[in-house]
């Protein structure tokens, strides 16, 4: 390389040139709370009131000064960052305050265990493999009552004294003799076995990860397709419509033949075979623009499966940890988990964590062994999940109350722009401090360019463009089409703060209704 070409941009180098041309790249110097700062031209730091907060692991803001310091303490102490195999109480310590808030606001008398992680794809992942472990348990057994089944059939039909009855189940060719049939369900039960594959649900606009199990999970089509060869197969089921879940589980249903016998004749069955390893749900579903699951759907989900016998695992990833003014994002429609995954407050903003939780009456104790991560379960991000757990905690729970408050302020803001702009933001989504605002379809606006935007997919990203060179506000898209705009700050995003996105979002809005491109769209 020459000394006057410039150095090779070795990361993020395509991301950096979207981002520019979307009106997005900028660099943030430092963060407090709700704030990010950049350098302008004249190198004076400008703030933006940041609505995405780490896509809602900062709740309790930007390199929050109780966190950092207690995360100074933890380093000066010299706590052990890696010490794999060996014991860790902290390890047990946080898995044991999350189970005592968990049994406190659901009422369970149930303990979960814990399996760490460092991401929320990871511990979407550690779930993938556990309930396929599960589902492998299950099929076990089915195969052992079946071959027990068949071998007292065998032993009876020793006396010829039984025939085969006609069935739908009767393998082609097989009602001859008992001896016939035996064979022909055992050859019949091992092509079933040989082509069965695991099943996984998830629901909508589903977001449970990028990595190669749980990208599977996420149904946006650009990052999930080019790797759908790679991993177990998902259907995605359309929230709050119980025909279109039963009719998913009965497509995805097969079955092993068995043998009864029924006085002198030998009686073929089909034995359900545990085909759905898991039902993954986001109780607030960020990746469809914060709707919440409803309770009714809540409990048909729970219902089917019961009936099935697999888990409900509930992703709690953004919505967990106090995000919506509760612990858990499910105790608000009563969506109980066999499997819960936490991560990003969990972190406290200063380092990276995630927890898998499994029920104990399902838990498998060899996954302890067989599953591990370097990073997982160190010193210092659980001496943090031990501090955001006190902070959750302190004074009977204020900080959920804080998000409560805030959260119903900063959505009744919202909520009167939308009755000003009623034909520009069609609905205000989500719970507490988990909250977007849909932005009304133009993919067939009057300006051609704001059209092409909203026909492109990018549109969401202009509209956070205009909010931050217009007002220094950052809020993110999330949700299909990029239509929604996710506004989940810290918990003390203040009254000014407030008004001050109200404000803003009247002025996108206003822009929008002109259809004015050029102020939307600068060139
Ligand atoms: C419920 C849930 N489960 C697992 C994850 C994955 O966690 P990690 O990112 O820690 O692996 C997330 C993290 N969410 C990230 C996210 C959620 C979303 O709806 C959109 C985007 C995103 C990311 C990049 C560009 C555009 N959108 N990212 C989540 O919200």
């Amino acid at each position: 390389m020459s000394a006057s070409s410039p150095a090779p941009v070795l990361a993020d180098s395509a991301l950096n040139q979207w981002l520019a041309s979307m009106g997005l790249a900028v660099e943030y110097v430092r963060a407090e709370g709700n704030t990010l700062y950049y350098r302008d031209e004249n190198g004076r730091e400008v703030p933006v009131l940041d609505l995405a907060c780490g896509f809602g692991s900062l709740l309790f803001g930007h390199n929050n000064d109780e966190i950092v310091e207690h995360a100074k303490s933890v380093l000066d102490a010299r706590v052990p960052f890696h010490a794999q195999l060996s014991v860790l109480p902290h390890v047990n310590a946080v898995a044991s305050e999350i189970n005592r808030i968990i049994r406190r606001e659901t009422g369970t008398d149930q303990y979960y265990s814990a399996i760490f992680a460092n991401t929320g794809a990871e511990a979407n992942e550690i779930c993938m493999k556990h309930a396929e472990l599960e589902r492998r348990g299950r099929v076990s057994e089915l195969r052992a009552e079946i071959d027990e089944h068949v071998a007292a059939v065998r032993a009876a039909a020793g006396g010829g004294r039984l025939s085969v009855a006609e069935g739908p189940h009767v393998p082609t060719g097989a009602h001859q003799d008992v001896a016939s049939l035996l064979t022909a369900v055992e050859q019949e039960n091992a092509e079933r076995l040989a082509n069965a594959r695991p099943v996984f649900l998830a629901l909508e606009n589903a977001f449970h990860g990028k990595l190669v199990g749980s990208i599977q999970l996420t149904q946006n089509a650009q990052w999930r397709t080019p790797f759908t060869a790679l991993a177990a197969t998902v259907r995605f089921v359309p929230a709050d419509q119980p025909d279109d879940l039963a009719k998913i589980i009965e497509e995805e249903r097969r079955t092993l033949l068995d043998v009864v016998v029924d006085g002198d004749v030998v009686r073929v069955v089909a034995r359900d075979l545990p085909t759905i390893a898991g039902f993954f749900v986001e109780p607030v579903r960020g990746g469809a623009g914060m709707k919440p699951v409803t309770p009714e759907f809540a409990r048909e989900i729970q219902n089917a499966c019961a009936a099935i016998g697999c888990p409900v695992i509930v992703d709690e990833v953004q919505s967990g940890f106090g995000r919506t003014g509760t612990f858990l994002g499910s105790s608000h429609m009563g969506l109980r988990g066999d499997y819960y995954t936490f991560a990003k407050i969990i972190a406290g903003g200063v380092t990276k964590n995630s927890v898998a939780l499994v029920r104990q009456d399902r838990f498998r104790p060899e996954f302890e062994v067989i599953h591990s991560s370097t990073f997982a379960k160190d010193g210092f991000s659980g001496a943090i999940a031990l501090k955001v757990l006190e902070m959750l905690e302190a004074d009977g729970g204020r900080a959920y109350r804080m998000v409560r408050e805030r959260g119903e302020r900063l959505a009744g803001a919202l909520n009167a722009v939308r009755a000003d702009f009623p034909d520009v933001i069609k609905e205000v989504w989500g719970i507490g401090l988990m909250l977007s605002v849909e932005v009304a379809d133009q993919s067939d606006a009057a300006s051609e360019r704001i059209r092409e935007a909203a026909q492109s997919g990018t549109f969401g990203y202009l509209l956070s463009a205009f909010l931050l060179r217009e007002h220094h506000i950052r809020a993110l898209p999330a949700g299909p089409g990029t239509r929604f705009l996710r506004v989940s700050p810290s918990i003390y995003i203040t009254d000014d703060e407030i008004a001050r996105t109200e404000a803003a979002l009247r002025s996108l809005c206003s822009a929008l209704r002109d259809q004015d491109d050029q102020r939307l769209l600068p060139s």
